[in-house]
């Protein structure tokens, strides 16, 4: 479903005296349809950057996109916005990813507006939405809250409500549960495979914790300063790994 090729990505120095950083390092991979990713590693290493590169949100400097064979890399906004509903990302705060200042009601209805999905009426987009918001464990008495007036776990499933009303193809989730508290975040994994198992969705799951990457994802790619140094299935590379980063990574989160 998606293939790199050779993907680079240099953020160019923002002063005189900066430098450049190599944020992604000729990075190749491909992810099958139907299958979760890992993408593992320390803070700073390229993850968000090569996430955000997939879905053309950051351009790329060098290398190849393809979505289903196609190659988007060079597709002008118009043609991305075409299959922009796709392809989705949900970010890991919680705080910042609804408007504040509106009530859940319009965070749910204005991805209808923005996507211009063609529901006839108000009626016929709320019984819409309240199946997706069925789906996440939510019910109507969330619609007339505002953001701060829920907990963090309700929010992220409202974030995921939001993004299933698209009916998405791939999803990718940076960080999306680091925030939670341990139970909740629990139940947001488990939320997570209910939805893929119902909708097929692809996802590329981005985590610095492995073990949670291990317990969620089919594979897993380790990236250390822009490159992917190993990559493989989540059992092999979580009880066997080979290149000494991943060790490290495995062991520091196994004695933690
Ligand atoms: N818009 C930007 N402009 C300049 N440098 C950036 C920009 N975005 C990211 N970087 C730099 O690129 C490198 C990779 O950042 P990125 O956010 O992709 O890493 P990450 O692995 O997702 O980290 P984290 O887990 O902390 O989010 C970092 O050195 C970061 O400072």
């Amino acid at each position: 479903m998606i293939r790199l090729e050779n993907i680079t990505k240099i953020f160019k120095k923002r002063s005189f005296s900066g430098e450049n950083t190599l944020a992604v390092d000729n990075v190749s991979l491909t992810i099958d349809k139907g299958k979760i990713l890992g993408l593992v590693g320390e803070s700073g290493c390229g993850k968000s950057t090569l996430g955000r590169i997939i879905l053309r949100l950051t351009p790329v400097d060098k290398g190849k996109i393809y979505f289903y064979n196609r190659d988007i890399t060079n597709y002008t906004f118009k043609e991305m916005q075409a299959i922009r509903r796709e392809m989705q990302i949900i970010f890991q705060h919680p705080d910042t990813s609804l408007n504040p200042r509106k009530k859940i009601k319009h965070s749910l209805i204005e991805p209808f507006k923005i996507h211009r999905l063609s529901s006839k009426n108000e009626d016929n987009i709320m019984s819409r939405i309240m199946k997706y918001l069925d789906l996440v464990g939510l019910n109507e008495e969330i619609l007339d809250r505002y953001p701060n007036q829920i907990s963090g776990g309700q929010i992220q499933r409202v974030v995921l409500a939001r993004v299933l009303v698209l009916e998405p193809k791939f999803l990718i989730l940076d960080e999306a549960t680091s925030m939670l508290d341990v139970s909740v975040q629990a139940q947001i994994i488990e939320l997570l495979r209910k939805i893929k198992k119902e909708f097929d969705i692809t996802y590329l799951f981005i985590s610095h914790d492995i073990d949670l990457v291990k317990a969620f994802c089919d594979d897993i790619a380790v990236m250390k300063d822009g490159k992917i140094v190993e990559l493989g299935s989540s059992e092999r590379i979580y009880n066997s790994p080979v290149h000494e980063y991943t060790r490290k990574l495995v062991k520091t989160f196994r004695e933690f």
